[in-house]
C-alpha cells in the first residue's frame, strides 16, 4: 500500500470546531500536517488556542464561515492557499440534522459539500496532486425513516463523491465518502434526545463510535493512496469496511 507523508501538508477541515472535524483536526495535526478549521461556531476560536498549545500555533488557522455564504466559503479556501501556499488536503465535514429546517440543512449538508469539493478541484495543484473526503452517513445506504430529508442530503453526497471520482481523477485530485453510524457527538446527542423510543434502543444496542475512530476511518481516505471514489463504513458495531455497490444491475 502506498501512504501519503502528511508532514508538512496543508489540510482545511469544515465543522472542525467540534465533534468529528475536531477529532480529524487533531489527527492531521499529530501527522504534521497544517491545517485550517473553517466553521461557524463561535467557539472556533477557543479551540484554535488550545490546539495551538498542544501543537504548532503556526500550524493552525481559523476561518469563522458559514459553509452556505458561497462568498465566505471562496474566500476562506482562498485565505487557506494564500496563508500556507498550498491547498492538499479537503475535509467537508460540517452538517447539522434538521428536519424542521430541511432547506437550511440541505444547503448546509449537501450544497456546501459540493461547492467545497468544486473549489478544492480549483484550488489544488494538478503537479502535486491532492484529497477531498466527503462526510456522508450510514443513513445515505440504511434510509432513516424519522429522518428522510437528513438521510436525502447524505445519499446524494454519496452518489455526487462517486459521480465526480472521473472529473477529479483529470486534476490529480483523490475523492473519497466516509457514512458513519452513530458517533458521540452533539448531533447524535440531540438527534438521540429527539427522535422514537424505539429506534433510541436499536441505536443504543449497536453503539456509538468515539469521534476519534471516525476519524481514523477519515484518515485513511486520506493516506491510502489507493482509494479513489470509495465510500467507507464506520461503526461501534462492525468497525470500517468498504462499501460494495452493485452497478451493473439495472
Ligand atoms: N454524529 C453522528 O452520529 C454522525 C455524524 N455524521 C456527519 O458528520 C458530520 C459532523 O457531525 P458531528 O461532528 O456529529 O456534528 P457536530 O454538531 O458535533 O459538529 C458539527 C460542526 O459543524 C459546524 N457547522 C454546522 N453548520 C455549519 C455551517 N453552516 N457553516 C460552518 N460550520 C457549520 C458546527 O459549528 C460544528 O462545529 C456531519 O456532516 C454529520 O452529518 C455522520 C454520521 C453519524
Ligand atoms: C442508519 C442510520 C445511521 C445514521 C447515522 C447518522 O448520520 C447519525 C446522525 C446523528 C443524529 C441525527 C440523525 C437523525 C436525526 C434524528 C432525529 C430527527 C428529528 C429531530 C430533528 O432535529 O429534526
Amino acid at each position: 500500500m502506498s501512504t501519503l507523508d502528511l508532514s508538512g501538508r496543508v489540510a482545511l477541515v469544515t465543522g472542525g470546531a467540534q465533534g468529528i472535524g475536531l477529532a480529524i483536526v487533531q489527527l492531521l495535526l499529530e501527522a504534521g500536517a497544517k491545517v485550517a478549521l473553517v466553521d461557524i461556531s463561535p467557539n472556533l476560536r477557543e479551540t484554535g488556542q488550545r490546539l495551538g498549545r498542544s501543537f504548532k500555533p503556526e500550524n493552525v488557522l481559523c476561518l469563522t464561515c458559514d459553509v452556505t455564504d458561497s462568498t465566505s466559503l471562496r474566500k476562506s479556501f482562498e485565505k487557506v492557499l494564500s496563508h500556507y501556499g498550498s491547498l492538499d488536503i479537503v475535509v467537508n465535514n460540517a452538517g447539522i440534522a434538521d428536519e424542521v429546517n430541511w432547506d437550511k440543512m440541505l444547503h448546509i449538508n449537501l450544497h456546501a459539500v459540493i461547492a467545497g469539493t468544486y473549489l478544492a478541484l480549483e484550488l489544488m495543484d494538478p503537479e502535486k496532486g491532492g484529497v477531498i473526503i466527503n462526510v456522508s452517513s450510514m443513513s445515505a445506504l440504511y434510509p432513516v425513516v424519522y429522518a428522510p430529508a437528513y438521510s436525502a442530503s447524505k445519499k446524494a453526497v454519496v452518489t455526487f463523491t462517486r459521480c465526480i471520482k472521473s472529473a477529479a481523477e483529470g486534476a490529480n485530485v483523490r475523492v473519497n465518502c466516509i457514512c458513519p453510524y452513530y458517533v458521540k457527538t452533539q448531533m447524535s446527542q440531540r438527534g438521540l434526545d429527539a427522535m422514537p423510543e424505539q429506534f433510541k434502543n436499536e441505536i443504543l444496542q449497536n453503539g456509538l463510535m468515539d469521534p476519534e475512530d471516525a476519524a481514523k476511518g477519515i484518515m485513511e481516505l486520506i493516506t491510502d493512496t489507493s482509494k479513489n471514489g470509495t465510500v467507507l463504513r464506520a461503526s461501534a458495531k462492525r468497525g470500517l469496511s468498504y462499501h460494495i455497490f452493485n452497478d451493473n444491475t439495472f
